[in-house]
């Protein structure tokens, strides 16, 4: 792929993650506008239904991608020495990774 087509692609799942996060935040304010679930049950009940835990899932999987391509570009811009930009990429990895492994365990378990 060229490099312009990767910058494309780049600015295009920065700006259709956005999109997404934006619309999924508004629906999350909505339905909790007057009250949500209160108990630990309630919640459960609710992260544990499907079709929530799939918007929620890919939320999480849009924030990941966003950040890992809004900072990654950040980095690529400001980080010149390539052992701090390796370092830097690794670590930014490292901690995405982390969190995906988080909200996938929490997802999994509010649906045992
Ligand atoms: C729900 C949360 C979020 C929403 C709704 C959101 C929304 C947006 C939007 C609309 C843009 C595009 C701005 C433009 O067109 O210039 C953007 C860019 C960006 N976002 Fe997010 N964002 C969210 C979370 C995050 C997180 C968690 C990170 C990083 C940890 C992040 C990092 C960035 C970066 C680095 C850019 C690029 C800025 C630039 O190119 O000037 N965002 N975000």
């Amino acid at each position: 792929m060229s490099r312009r087509a990767a910058g494309l692609r780049a600015w295009v799942s920065q700006r259709v993650t956005a999109v997404y996060l934006a619309v999924y935040l508004v629906y999350l304010g909505l339905r909790f506008v007057g009250g949500g679930p209160e108990t630990y049950a309630e919640w459960k009940a609710w992260a544990g239904d499907p079709a929530v835990a799939v918007f929620a899932g890919l939320f999480f999987v849009s924030l990941l991608l966003h950040a890992w391509v809004g900072v990654r570009d950040v980095i690529m811009d400001y980080v010149w020495n390539a052992g701090a930009r390796f370092a830097a990429l690794a670590v930014l990895g490292l901690v995405l990774v982390a969190y995906g492994i988080w909200a996938a365990r929490i997802l999994i378990v509010a649906g045992l």
